[in-house]
């Protein structure tokens, strides 16, 4: 596979590149400040009066409504949740944007489940960073970028491709590698990964084994550091030379007890579950699911959110955490906003 760079680039953006940045939460506000960085000329288009128009206000961006900054712009980038880009791109978006424009996601969502349309004549194509928002503008700032991956679901004007990938340059991505893709693609193994491993995974293997060890009589404190504050360490290591330097710096009797006893935890009843997960996200049970969830106001999410927030490792963890005055700031602590509180 190519790995795409700067050296791959044919056009980039700049000054006299206007580029509309919908929304300005976790993606949004990375990309329009390293765009800005970049020297491209960003227009944020946001609802008058929501936290993130008087967050932007206060950063000394002047967002416009979203309707207005779409006009004119060369480039739309649409980076609110998935589940309100259909009715914002229906009622704000598609009569306002010009004829070849560059119409981008984040996430391939809405364009391969059939909820965006896009006007003919107008290009569609993504660039997804591998990481959180906070990160992306983190990695860029430090000089370096995310990987990114990048699709052209359509190419009217027969740009869209080397404006995708000078898209995915002022933001970072070829610092790290972009990778070509498919919108299918992107959104099944996404949609995939957040849910089998990455969120649903990880989350539940901890919090599962926190109660086990819990309910057997250990200090919550002790099973915590266990079950979820080493995770970051083994993970770190994972990251950055895979299986292979977890087991080179973990023990021998780490290295038995995880290739002996790791297959029984995960096992193939697991895994044949993680097929059924992949399959609901293949056929779009798992997009049709979540759509109906958010038309009738989000009680079940709502409700498992809770559930969540309320586990007592929570507890333990915030008074731990409390006390771990060393903890390094995340990519989720400095520039964003307490996502759980607004949903
Ligand atoms: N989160 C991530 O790290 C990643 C996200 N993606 C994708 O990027 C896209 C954006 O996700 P993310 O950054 O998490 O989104 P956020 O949830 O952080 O988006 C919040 C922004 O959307 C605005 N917004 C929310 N609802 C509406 C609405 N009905 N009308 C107008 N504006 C609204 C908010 O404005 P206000 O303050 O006014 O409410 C805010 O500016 C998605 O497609 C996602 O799948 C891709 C990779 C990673
Ligand atoms: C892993 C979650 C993610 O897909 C991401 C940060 O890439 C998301 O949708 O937030
Ligand atoms: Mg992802
Ligand atoms: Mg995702």
């Amino acid at each position: 596979m190519h790995v795409f760079t700067e050296r791959d680039l044919t056009t980039t953006l700049d000054s006299s590149t206007r580029v509309c940045v919908v929304g300005y939460g976790s993606q949004g506000r990375a990309h329009a400040l390293n765009l800005r960085d970049s020297g491209v000329d960003v227009v944020l288009g946001l609802r008058p009066g929501g936290a993130s128009a008087r967050q932007a206000s206060a950063e000394g961006w002047s967002p416009r409504p979203i309707a207005e900054a779409v006009q004119g712009a060369s480039i739309v980038m649409i980076l609110l949740p998935d589940t309100a880009q259909p009715a914002v791109f229906r009622e704000a978006i598609a009569p306002h944007l010009e004829p070849g424009a560059l119409l981008m996601f984040a996430h391939g969502f809405n364009v391969h489940y059939g909820q965006i349309d896009a006007p003919a004549g107008v290009d569609v194509a993504l660039v997804a960073p591998k990481s959180p928002g906070a990160m992306v503008r983190r990695e860029y700032t430090r000089g370096c970028g995310v990987p990114c991956l990048m699709a052209v679901h359509r190419d009217a004007t027969g740009s869209a491709r080397a404006r995708t990938l000078a898209y995915a340059h002022a933001i970072g991505g070829t610092r790290a590698g972009v990778l070509e893709t498919s919108f299918a693609e992107e959104t099944e193994t996404d949609l995939f990964g957040e849910q089998a491993v990455l969120c649903g995974g990880v989350t539940e293997l901890v919090t599962k084994g926190f109660e086990t060890l819990v309910e057997a009589g250990y200090q919550p404190e002790i099973a915590y550091f266990e079950c979820l504050h080493e995770l970051k360490l083994i993970v770190d290591l994972m990251h950055e030379g895979g299986l292979a330097k977890v087991h080179q710096f973990v023990s021998e009797t780490a290295i038995y007890g995880d290739l002996s006893r790791g297959p029984r935890i995960v096992d193939a009843g697991a895994k044949a579950r993680m097929k059924e997960v992949l399959e609901e996200v293949q056929t779009g049970a798992f997009a049709r699911e979540w759509l109906v969830e958010n038309q009738v106001g989000k009680p079940s999410y709502r409700r498992m959110l809770a559930r969540d927030l309320e586990h007592p490792i929570e507890a333990v963890g915030r008074s731990l955490r409390a006390r771990m005055t060393w903890l390094e700031e995340g990519p989720g602590d400095a520039d964003q906003e307490d996502r759980s509180a607004a949903q």
